[in-house]
């Protein structure tokens, strides 16, 4: 096989985490991070618009409703949303370590079906740090963060700067990102600050 290893499993040498001294206090709104954003921007009307918070250590929590557009099989999520759940909540704990990073990998475990009109409690953390790697874990529980276990996800996370974004992007919404002056202002704040 070719390309570089896929294994979820952080190698010996792989530090705990640490939570940024400037990261947002536990039970603080994270906000989006972009208005357009699937997971969780408040300008896309089919969007999860997930909500996500500041937890303890380096972990947040999340909440998100299952609507009518995020169906898969009649009257069930569609398992991609749930992953993208899962993922917009691990996207999330960048905030906690002030470091952009994207997902590379992530590992679903789908365990019971999801019904439209569910709140999903979502909760994720960092297990591990090695190099520009970023290893955690998420899950999401039906009804509130007691409720049982509806889905679970193992991830990898490569951290990147903001070029990544810039270089990829398309240039419409790039340049329409870069006009924000709030968006390029936290974004330079995570790559500035170690
Ligand atoms: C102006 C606008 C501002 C906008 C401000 C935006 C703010 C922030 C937005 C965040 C949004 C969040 C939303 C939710 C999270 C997503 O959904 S992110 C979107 C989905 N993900 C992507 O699109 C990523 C696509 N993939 C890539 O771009 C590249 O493959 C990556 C992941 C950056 C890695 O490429 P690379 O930088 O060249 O890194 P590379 O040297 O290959 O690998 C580095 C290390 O990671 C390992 N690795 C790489 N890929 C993998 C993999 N798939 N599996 C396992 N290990 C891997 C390598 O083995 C290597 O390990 P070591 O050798 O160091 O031990």
């Amino acid at each position: 096989m070719s390309g570089p290893t896929t294994s979820l499993t952080p190698p010996a040498d792989a530090r705990r985490p640490v939570r940024h001294p400037d990261a947002p206090a536990p039970g603080e709104l994270l906000g989006s991070h972009y208005d357009r954003c699937f997971g969780c921007g408040g300008e896309q009307p089919h969007g999860l618009h997930l909500e996500t918070r500041a937890g303890e250590g380096v972990g947040v929590t999340a909440v998100f409703t299952v609507k009518e557009a995020h169906q898969g099989a009649p009257g069930l999520a569609h398992g991609g949303v749930l992953a993208t759940a899962l993922d917009e909540t691990l996207g999330g704990l960048s905030w906690l370590l002030r470091t952009i990073a994207v997902t590379g990998r992530l590992e679903t475990d789908y365990v019971r079906p999801v019904p439209v009109g569910t709140e999903l409690h979502l909760a994720a953390e960092v297990t591990a740090v090695h190099g520009r790697k970023i290893y955690g874990t998420a899950t999401g529980r039906i009804g509130g963060p007691d409720g049982p276990v509806a889905v679970r996800a193992a991830a990898l996370f490569v951290e990147v700067k903001v070029d990544h974004f810039i270089e990829n992007g398309r240039d419409e919404e790039i340049r329409s990102a870069m006009s924000d002056p709030d968006q390029i202002k936290v974004a330079r704040a995570f790559e500035v600050n170690p």
